[in-house]
């Protein structure tokens, strides 16, 4: 067991390791140790107290479980999950704050099973739902969001489900739900335009005219990226082009832009309009990686062979953080360094993984990143969008699209014939930004920072674990009474967020037009899979258990229908 991290000693640095006790720790825990420590390699291992290996990144103090070590002890899944010491107080703070040592050495099934036992109750029951919730230190968070009533949707049937109960809303990975507070928002920008007009451009509480400084700071906590590297404009696939018309210069030797096989639409369509400007055809420059012959999900693996066969003829690689139709997240940080290694531009598609996975742009070493808003990050349908470049591009000088808002702030008003291009990711942005959509994304990030991503993310492995342990128990493919749901989803929680896909045994829109009459809001994408999103910010244990509920009665419709 080395007592050392390469170059740098621990030993007798160990006065902080204040959490042994609590934590029936036999000796002193890397983690705590290295917290005080200043001067770090960028990444290294080290043992953990907690009975792993565990994987740091300067200053990120991401935690990865690596499998156990001999003669430390791994937590029960008792010790990891009991003893929170009371709804919102100290202990439970740092119990979700440790969470990446406790929870992570566990599955969620283990962790939920155990709960369930310690409790006296059935894990499968609704009681156990509504023990979990009673216990969730973010269940007051959604009172803070408008959380549709059945009666209020479309497609739901009055005989079928009650108008006056909250729905079942499974959808946050396409349309995050308003936050009350979007309201004031709102009506703060239209107010201060009706009252000041003009004045408005430089007026508080949200200058119009300079708004595009706002929530900077909390979106590159969001994002894991220094605020100057990260900016709100446009849309998603406007981003996406504006980014490629810079950070894709192919070669002759190096022109291709490495895809998901089955990357969402818009996404395709930007590269293939991409590689055509620039008189490629998509054939030979879109190279495509795909899931193995029946298999669902990408294999980091197989993404980093093709990087090793192929990488000095790829100019950029360009996939979705997590993916859309799957929910698979990839490991973003081992494919960019891979991918740079091979000389290759790495940007993300963060659509689906923002305010969903923790993100580490900077860290993580990628090059250029954009994503919406209006998915885990609520700030409204068609919301503004984010981008990200690398500060190490700041003073690239690659031909981009200029507007006014590319030039620096401070000599935009000297109405210079030529543009002052801002450095870094300021230089993308071409219009002047709109206030209306910027107040929605600050009202939304505000509560995002409140909950915090470590207890989102500590959430959500158990929540998303319940609606897995859930529909396993219920219509996993042993269930040979059929009817089946199979996810597709990864099982192993690295790589995956709060979205669950499945697929069914039986017509999956028919499946989702009883469900919606039943009042379940979710997703279908063809061709042939259901995305269920329970999303930690507002989403309850109660909801998955619903769902799960529900599902059920409509297997059973489907069933006898078919007999
Ligand atoms: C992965 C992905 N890319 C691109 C888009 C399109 O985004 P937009 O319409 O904002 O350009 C979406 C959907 O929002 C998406 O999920
Ligand atoms: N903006 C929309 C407008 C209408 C219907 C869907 C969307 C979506 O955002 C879909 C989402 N991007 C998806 O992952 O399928």
């Amino acid at each position: 067991m080395a007592n050392s991290v390469k170059g740098m000693e621990w030993v007798g640095r160990t006065s902080v390791h204040h959490t042994l006790k609590e934590q029936h720790l036999s000796r002193p825990c890397a983690l705590c140790v290295v917290q005080s420590v200043q001067a770090l390699p960028s990444v290294f291992t080290l043992p953990s107290c907690h009975g792993d290996v565990i994987k740091l990144k300067h200053h990120t103090m991401e935690a990865e479980t690596q499998g156990n070590i001999t003669g430390l002890k791994k937590p029960t899944p008792a010790e990891a999950i009991g003893n929170r010491g009371g709804v919102g107080g100290e202990m439970e703070k740092k119990h979700y704050n440790n969470y990446h040592q406790n929870w992570k050495a566990h599955t969620p099934s283990e962790l939920l099973w155990e709960k369930a036992n310690q409790q006296g109750v059935e894990v499968l029951s609704e009681e156990f739902a509504r023990i979990m919730d009673k216990e969730d230190p973010l269940r007051e968070f959604r009172k803070r969001f408008s959380y549709p009533k059945n009666g209020n949707l479309d497609d739901t049937d009055p005989e079928l489900c009650d108008a006056e109960q909250e729905s079942i809303y499974m959808c946050g990975n396409s349309l995050g739900l308003k936050p009350h507070s979007a309201d004031q928002r709102v009506k703060e920008v239209i107010d201060s335009w009706g009252n000041k007009a003009v004045g408005t451009h430089f007026s508080p509480p949200l200058p119009a005219g300079l708004c595009d400084r706002y929530g900077r700071e909390l979106l590159g906590k969001v994002v894991g990226a220094d605020p100057s590297t990260v900016v709100l404009m446009n849309g998603l696939t406007v981003n996406l082009h504006l980014l490629l018309l810079s950070f894709y210069q192919p070669t002759p030797q190096r022109y291709k832009i490495l895809i998901e096989g089955h990357s969402f639409p818009s996404d395709r369509y930007a590269m293939v309009s991409q590689v055509e400007l620039r008189g490629y055809k998509p054939e030979e420059a879109l190279l495509e990686v795909h899931p193995r012959e029946g298999e669902h999900t990408i294999r980091t693996e197989d993404v980093l062979s093709v990087l090793r066969k192929e990488g000095d003829s790829i100019a950029v690689v360009c996939l979705g953080g997590v993916q859309y139709y799957t929910g698979q997240k990839f490991d973003m940080g081992t494919i960019t360094k891979a991918a740079r290694e091979a000389g290759c531009m790495v940007g993300w598609d963060l659509a689906h993984a923002v305010g969903n996975v923790p993100l580490h742009l900077d860290d993580w070493g990628v090059d250029f990143a954009c994503w919406c808003t209006y998915k885990y990050l609520n700030s409204g349908p068609g919301g503004i969008s984010g981008a990200y470049v690398n500060k190490r591009h700041e003073g690239r000088d690659t031909p981009h699209l200029k507007g006014w808002w590319s030039n620096c702030e401070d000599t935009r008003f000297d109405m210079k014939k030529t543009c002052d291009v801002a450095p870094g990711v300021d230089g993308f942005r071409i219009s002047n930004t709109p206030p209306l959509l910027v107040c929605l994304v600050l009202a939304s990030l505000e509560i995002f920072d409140e909950a915090g991503m470590d207890r989102l993310v500590a959430k959500q492995f158990l929540l998303t674990g319940y609606l897995e342990l859930l529909i396993k128990a219920y219509f996993g493919s042993d269930q040979v009474k059929s009817p089946s749901a199979k996810i597709i989803t990864p099982e192993d929680t690295n790589q995956r967020g709060c979205q669950l896909s499945l697929m069914f045994s039986f017509p999956l829109q028919k499946v989702h037009r009883e469900l919606s009459k039943r009042g379940v809001q979710c997703d279908i994408r063809k061709p042939n899979v259901m995305r269920i999103a329970p999303a930690p910010l507002y989403n309850s244990f109660l909801d998955v258990h619903r769902f799960t509920t529900i599902l059920s009665q409509v297997f059973e419709l489907c069933k006898t229908e078919a007999a």
